[in-house]
């Protein structure tokens, strides 16, 4: 299938070719060519299986390709990510946190581990979200401050490129709201790049700059939003069509 150019006259930050990811007989990847700019705030579609934890991985360096190449911030992953770590965070599943911390405990941890002189940074992101006053340890927290949590750690050392794996799973609608407002300030005042999946679309048209519809391990199509929203009336919708109804049929 035709894979949409998505222009802006921002710089590319994070760019794919023909990526490929095989893991025993599952192609999970098949030829991805994605492109992300400065800026962006890119959302990552697909169905179940269809490969968004796969790439997300791969994106932040976790994983190797069966074949292909990335490139984020210049350099070729996963080969340079040791370099490229302080400038990519990421919250891709439950993070590792010691559970008998409090948060503070954590990032402070987390900042000696990336080698960050700034100590001012750890209470700086737990105002950010909203964590400051919290003694209490990570074992007691709700759902919701684990994520606030899991996004703290994300962010130490302020990431030039955010990656974030469904991160309003198991939130609650002001919990999803929170967390919004924040991803749109760090993008807005600092100008993070964010590449975000998520299976409510609803929730993802209120954030994303530009989609990359996933389906079956293909990256089918690239969009930006004002390109959406001159094809189709709600992304739900458009998915669906385009995917012959695989996304909710
Ligand atoms: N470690 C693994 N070993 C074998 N197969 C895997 C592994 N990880 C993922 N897969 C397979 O690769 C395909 C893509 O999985 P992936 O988790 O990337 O999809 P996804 O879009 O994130 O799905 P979901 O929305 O359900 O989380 C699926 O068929 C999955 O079963």
């Amino acid at each position: 299938m035709i894979q949409e150019k998505v222009t802006t006259s921002s710089p590319v930050i994070c760019q794919t070719v023909n990526l490929t990811k095989r893991y025993r007989n599952t192609m999970a990847l098949n030829g991805i060519n994605l492109t992300v700019h400065k800026g962006d705030i890119y959302g990552l579609i697909g169905e179940n299986g269809a490969g968004k934890t796969t790439l997300i991985k791969l994106l932040a360096g976790l994983q190797t390709p069966t074949s292909g190449t990335i490139q984020v911030l210049g350099t070729d992953l996963p080969k340079d990510i040791q370099r490229m770590q302080k400038y990519i965070g990421y919250m891709i599943e439950a993070p590792a946190v010691y559970t008998d911390m409090t948060a503070e405990q954590n990032l402070e941890v987390r900042r000696l581990q990336k080698g960050l002189r700034d100590k001012k940074c750890v209470s700086d992101i737990l105002e950010l979200v909203h964590l400051t006053n919290s003694r209490k340890k990570v074992k007691n927290y709700s759902l919701g401050m684990k994520q606030r949590l899991a996004l703290a750690l994300a962010l130490l050392g302020n990431p030039e490129l955010l990656i974030l794996d469904e991160p309003v799973n198991g939130l609650d609608p002001s919990g999803i709201i929170a967390l919004r407002e924040m991803l749109l300030r760090m993008n807005r005042e600092k100008n993070v790049t964010i590449i975000i999946s998520s299976h409510i679309l609803g929730e993802l048209h209120k954030l994303a700059t530009c989609y990359g519809f996933l389906h079956d391990g293909s990256l089918i199509e690239q969009v930006t939003a004002e390109e959406l929203d001159e094809k189709a009336q709600d992304i739900e919708t458009y998915f669906t069509n385009m995917t012959g109804g695989g996304y909710f049929g």
